[in-house]
């Protein structure tokens, strides 16, 4: 499981206290001029670098500044809402060519065809998932997208990957961690259920007597400062507490879902039998 890389999910702070415990992390990338800084600092305490990258011309001068100064994140992401384009093939090889040690993870996508021709690029991971994310709006706004049917999805993407698939948005119950993995997923990147933490970023709003924290999308008017190519919205999550009890919550639930499922490790999860019920994921239509 992983934090989603949005601003209001994860900083530099929750980044590193992370690392420190063992969790992935992957830092998002709307503060692109503290990444190097980031990148420096993790190395320093001998912990992993993780980070995110987007495809515009100065991401491209971004990799050459990390070739200049011999700088290689452990993990790269290029984060973008459509990753199977051209320039995100583009990037992949620019990464590949010029930092080839980072791990390299690359979308979203959502088809199997998106999946195999970013791993044919170069991509060591693939991220599956458009549109079905808690503060998505792309369904409502473009007509398309994985929002609704996000598990089969994963279900096809993960037949056509020869490399591991991250499971992207649309987590709403920590059940859902290991059906993405019954599916084929081998990591799940999860927002809303990880939102609104004394350790995730923005202060706590106080709102009829009751505790809340900002949520918005990477795509919304508010991350982007206009409203402009708007894909998402902002919500209110309740406060929760300690991201360290909720991380270990899942942890358990994770560990009774493979007990249910009469196995002792994860990819026992993946034998699995199951059946079909009617759609029960809440996402961006619910307004
Ligand atoms: N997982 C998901 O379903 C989605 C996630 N997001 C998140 O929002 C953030 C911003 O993403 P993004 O706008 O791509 O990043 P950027 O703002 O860096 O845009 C990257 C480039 O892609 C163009 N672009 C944006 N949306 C699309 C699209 N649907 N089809 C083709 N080109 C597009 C942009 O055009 P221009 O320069 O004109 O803006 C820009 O040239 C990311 O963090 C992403 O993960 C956004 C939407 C869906
Ligand atoms: N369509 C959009 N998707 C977005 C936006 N910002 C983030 N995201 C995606 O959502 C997941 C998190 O999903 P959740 O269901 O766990 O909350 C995140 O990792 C992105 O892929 C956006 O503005 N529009």
């Amino acid at each position: 499981m992983v934090p989603a890389n949005m601003q209001t999910i994860l900083d530099e702070k929750l980044a590193e206290k992370l690392a420190e415990n063992d969790y992935f992390y992957i830092m998002h990338r709307f503060e692109p001029a503290t990444r190097i800084n980031f990148i420096k600092d993790m190395q320093q305490k001998g912990l992993f670098t993780s980070i995110s990258v987007g495809i515009k011309e100065d991401e491209f001068k971004f990799i050459d500044q990390l070739t200049a100064q011999n700088l290689t994140p452990d993990y790269i992401t290029i984060d973008v809402a459509h990753g199977h384009s051209d320039r995100v093939i583009k990037m992949i090889k620019y990464i590949k060519k010029n930092i080839p040690s980072s791990f390299l993870i690359a979308g979203n996508v959502g088809t199997p065809e998106a999946v195999r021709e970013l791993e044919n690029a170069g991509a060591d991971a693939t991220k599956v998932g458009i549109g079905p994310g808690k503060v998505c709006i792309t369904k409502l706004k473009t007509g398309f997208g994985t929002g609704g049917w996000q598990l089969a999805a994963i279900r096809l993407c993960a037949k056509a990957a020869s490399k591991p698939i991250i499971a992207d948005g649309g987590v709403r119950n920590d059940g859902d961690i290991a059906k993405s993995i019954r599916f084929g997923a081998s990591m799940v990147m999860i927002g809303s259920l990880l939102a609104g933490h004394e350790e995730s970023p923005g202060k706590v709003i106080e709102k009829d007597g009751q505790k809340y924290k900002a949520y918005f999308g990477s795509a919304s008017q508010y991350q982007k400062g206009e409203y402009k190519n708007v894909e998402g919205k902002r919500m209110l999550v309740p406060y929760k507490g300690k991201i360290m009890d909720t991380l270990t919550e899942m942890q358990q639930d994770l560990q009774s879902s493979i007990s249910y499922g009469g196995g002792k490790d994860l990819l026992s999860l993946r034998k699995v039998d199951y059946v079909i019920v009617k759609n029960s994921i809440y996402n961006g239509d619910v307004y």
